[in-house]
């Protein structure tokens, strides 16, 4: 759930309880949260009656809502049904549109990274580069699952590098703004001008560059541009969802110069790192919430620190308008239908157990050496299923499987999809064992 999703649910809950029942129904149940920027909450409602009864009878209460949510105050605007300019906001004033940068985090910070056992190598790297810029690991590439703080940790070098030197020219752009701002150069003719802006900075930022996949153009454009700051030693952090060579078609020689620097990964948190960061964000805000309640909250997400926080305000939000006070109880309230993701109870030996017996064979001709198909099929089934049901890496599942190198789980994967794609046989098979594994 989103954070704009969880906001709306809570001021839904206030309204359902503040108003009768047909008035709910008719006039608030209606509306749908569109957008939640800077502040500014974007609500469409389907005409204009609705629209004036929000604006004349609601609004007021809403704001009041929101603020006990998010401790904010919410300006919200109420739109029209088909009306909604998702970019109003954002057009820039003139046309060169690159230069309008996308402002840091304050927050992501290295004080507000609660560091633990999945992300303690790309945080100290982080903090290397932030440090010692263009030096030591140029490029950074840091990858891993989705809300683990790859965003964090790279704004986090971007925050740092400007409070050691506040004139260092620094940008954050996604790999999709970059892309935007490339292409909006070339129909503005000015190219120049975009190039002068990314090569002339001290630290380029790129976020989620596995995006870059079959974009050529734009490709060769971050060839050049990486090319032109490393050559002048200017950082380039990059993040991604998984590592260079298998981010599908990116052309080699972006493959490769990812690997000049440092690629690290961040695995999702132990117990205990996800009860520090709770602990930490609800001593942020000055919640008053006791350890068993984190502990509570910390064992029903396992994969997503954004869900994790998601659920923090959920409980939190469900305390304001149930006005009782957070107990271990309440916050199961709270979270009642929350899915437990299965991923992390499934491991990689419980796999190579199932599929071993599955296929009459043994776990150790599994983990070992043996060339003949019989147990190379289900070696690289099992290589597979770990890749898909667990959060583990590459070159984890390789060291799973008897020592092996990442290339060869890769090798196995891109075997079984290739497989898979008319082995009917194959794919009642994996459902067989997927469903046993997750039973
Ligand atoms: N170690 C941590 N300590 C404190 N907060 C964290 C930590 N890791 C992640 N977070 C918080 O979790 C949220 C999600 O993190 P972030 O956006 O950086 O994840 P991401 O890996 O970039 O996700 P995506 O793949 O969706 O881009 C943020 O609010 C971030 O502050």
């Amino acid at each position: 759930m989103t954070e704009l999703d969880s906001l709306w649910e809570a001021i839904q809950n206030s309204f359902r309880q503040s108003k009768s029942q047909v008035t709910f129904d008719t006039l608030i149940a209606p509306a749908k949260p569109l957008s939640l920027s800077q502040n500014q909450l974007e609500v469409e409602v389907p005409t204009k009656v609705h629209r004036d009864f929000w604006e004349k009878n609601l609004k007021a209460e809403l704001k009041q809502y929101a603020k006990t949510v998010t401790n904010q105050e919410i300006e919200p605007h109420f739109v029209l049904e088909g009306e909604f300019d998702p970019y109003q906001n954002d057009r820039p004033a003139e046309s060169n549109n690159f230069e309008m940068d996308t402002p840091l985090n304050p927050h992501y910070n290295f004080k507000t990274f609660v560091v633990g056992e999945g992300n303690k190598m790309a945080h100290a790297a982080a903090f290397a580069v932030a440090e010692s810029p263009g030096g030591l690991y140029n490029p950074l590439f840091i990858y891993g699952g989705v809300g683990l703080g790859k965003t964090h940790l790279m704004e986090a070098i971007g925050n740092h590098m400007l409070q050691l030197n506040p004139t260092a020219k620094v940008k954050y752009v996604t790999s999709e703004e970059f892309t935007n701002d490339f292409i909006h150069s070339i129909q503005s003719n000015s190219t120049e001008k975009f190039r002068e802006e990314y090569r002339n900075l001290d630290l380029l930022l790129i976020d989620d560059i596995q995006f870059l996949a079959n974009k050529e153009g734009t490709q060769l454009e971050f060839f050049n541009t990486f090319n032109a700051l490393h050559d002048n030693k200017k950082q380039i952090v990059m993040t991604s969802d998984r590592i260079p060579n298998e981010i599908p078609e990116l052309q080699d020689r972006l493959v490769s110069r990812f690997r000049w620097g440092l690629t690290v990964e961040i695995t999702p948190p132990d117990l205990e790192t996800r009860i520090a960061i709770l602990r930490s964000k609800v001593e942020e805000d000055h919640i008053n919430i006791g350890n068993d309640t984190l502990n509570y909250i910390a064992g029903q997400i396992d994969t997503n620190i954004r869900e994790l926080e998601g659920a923090l305000t959920k409980v939190q939000a469900f305390s304001n308008l149930s006005q009782e006070p957070i107990t271990p109880h309440l916050a199961s309230q709270a979270l009642r239908g929350l899915q437990r993701t299965t991923k992390t109870t499934i491991t990689i030996t419980s796999i190579q157990k199932n599929v071993a017996d599955f296929y009459n064979i043994t776990q150790s001709d599994i983990v070992g050496k043996k060339r003949v198909k019989q147990i190379v099929v289900p070696r690289q089934i099992a290589m597979y299923l770990s890749r898909e049901l667990t959060d583990y890496s590459l070159p984890k599942i390789g060291k799973e499987f008897g020592g092996k190198d990442h290339t060869t789980v890769l090798h196995a994967i891109d075997k079984i999809e290739e497989e898979l794609q008319t082995n009917n046989e194959l794919q009642e098979q994996l459902n067989t064992l997927k469903a046993k594994l997750k039973a």
